[in-house]
């Protein structure tokens, strides 16, 4: 799979990345503090917007002053005993590490408090008193109250969101590096959804560039949306179905607010409207299936299984078509349907609720359950009812669309002809049974 632009293009050293001219500045007379043996910090804390250049910013620098980088995500509980573990050895120089000279990076420790992760935010303290190395800390929103004791014993620094000329460098070198043709005003509508993301504007690029070698305004318009806004229905479809990367086809499953069960009616609906070679419709209906066992097992065993669903249901369906695997493919435009599944339930509506109510009834009066009435006694009910209909009417107080249900129910068994026999004359000692005998 190719590597992600915003990878590939991220800046190596302090000079390339754009913008932050303040952040830089503070972040050079700290470490530079550092590495004169007094530092005024022992931790920084830089904080500001996703996709901003926090993470790239620390690499940079551990770059340009050649430092070995020891980089970990804070907020993935599994590294609180590495950061245990870490706070030790960082409290020892150079021996046990080696190399003299590392910069520690714990990415995203905003991301611990939502874990619940009481011991995190004393491991990390412990790790900043102890330690012989300085220490970047990042995170989106330093503002929580439970991050107090971090954000005092750190100096914290702000990034900015990007604005659009820097931004606009960034995509305009990286649409030089690919030789893609790149409109400008296409551009700047990706830079407009973009929010002041850099990531985001990156991929959003990637998204409509590759494959096609070219960039327009009319093509940004319509693949590229605009940062967190959630996708209706037909944008999920085309996320999926339009997707050249992974990433792509499982962000347009888990970027919509629609309930799973319901896009995967979607999805089902429209597999054979988007793909025409049948056996990538097959492969598709194939992760689809999985996706539903998937999401099945998720609710019966644990929820950790549902991320197995979002893969079948986004890039399992999007890498179906083996066609993607042409650099010449290109997808088709397809006006997506709704489900019929959910028009039918519509349309039923009405005769769904009253079937409800007959059963109901019924169930009363043999004190079954709803389910039981339905699959054990509704077919022998209708039997009865042909023959009693009147008095059935007047006892279950039926209304007109209950008696409806049950001419349409009774329209199935017609076949059938199946009649109830009289009751036997009760004979002393013998026990009354009522049977039906089909009549051939
Ligand atoms: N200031 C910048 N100059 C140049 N490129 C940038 C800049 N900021 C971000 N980028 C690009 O965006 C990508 C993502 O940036 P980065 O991972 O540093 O963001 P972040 O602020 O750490 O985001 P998050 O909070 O989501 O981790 C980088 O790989 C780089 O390609």
């Amino acid at each position: 799979m190719p590597l992600q632009w915003f990878l590939k293009y991220r800046p190596k050293t302090l000079n390339e990345v754009e913008n932050e001219e303040d952040a830089k500045k503070e972040l050079v007379e700290w470490i530079e503090s550092w590495l004169k043996g007094k530092p005024n910090y022992k931790a920084v804390l830089l904080y500001g917007p996703p996709g901003v250049g926090k993470t790239t910013l620390a690499e940079a620098l551990a770059r340009d002053y050649k430092l070995e980088l020891f980089e970990m995500n804070a907020s993935d509980s599994r590294n609180l005993n590495d950061i245990r573990t870490m706070a030790e050895r960082a409290s020892i120089t150079g021996t046990i590490f080696g190399i003299k000279g590392k910069l520690i990076l714990l990415d995203e420790v905003d991301g611990l408090n939502a874990r619940a992760d009481a011991g995190a935010i004393e491991a990390i303290l412990e790790l900043i008193n102890k330690t012989k190395y300085p220490i970047i800390l990042t995170a989106n929103d330093p503002w929580d109250p439970s991050l107090r004791p971090l954000r005092n014993a750190v100096k914290m620094i702000e990034l900015k969101r990007l604005t659009k000329y820097p931004l606009k460098r960034i995509l305009k070198k990286i649409c030089e590096a690919e030789k893609i043709t790149c409109e400008d005003e296409a551009l700047d509508f990706i830079i407009e959804q973009s929010e002041g993301d850099a990531r985001y504007a990156i991929n959003m690029l990637q998204g409509v560039a590759e494959g096609y070698g070219r960039v327009t305004l009319d093509m940004a318009k319509n693949l590229v949306r605009r940062k967190d806004r959630e996708l209706d229905p037909f944008e999920a479809l085309r996320g999926v179905f339009w997707a050249k990367y992974y990433w792509q086809a499982k962000s347009a499953v888990t970027d919509t607010q629609i309930d799973y069960e319901l896009l995967m009616r979607w999805l089902d609906e429209n597999i054979p409207l988007q793909y025409d070679n049948l056996e990538d419709v097959w492969r598709a209906y194939d992760a689809l299936s999985r996706a539903s066992l998937f999401l099945t097992r998720s609710k019966l065993v644990g929820w950790d299984l549902l991320s197995y669903t979002f893969d079948l249901m986004g890039p399992g369906i999007a890498f179906a078509s083996l066609e993607k695997k042409k650099p010449t493919y290109k997808a088709k435009w397809v006006k997506y349907q709704f489900p019929q599944y959910i028009q039918q339930l519509a349309k039923t509506k009405e005769i769904r609720d009253a079937l409800d109510t007959l059963l109901r009834k019924i169930g009363q009066v043999i004190h079954a359950s709803k389910d039981k009435t339905l699959n054990d006694f509704l077919p022998t009910f209708i039997i009865y009812y042909r023959k009693y209909q009147e008095k059935l009417d007047k006892e279950l107080e039926l209304t007109e669309k209950e008696k409806e249900v049950i001419k349409l129910i009774s329209s199935f068994y017609e076949g059938s002809k199946a009649e109830i026999e009289e009751p036997e004359k009760k004979e002393p000692g013998k026990r009354r049974t009522t049977s039906y005998r089909r009549k051939s």
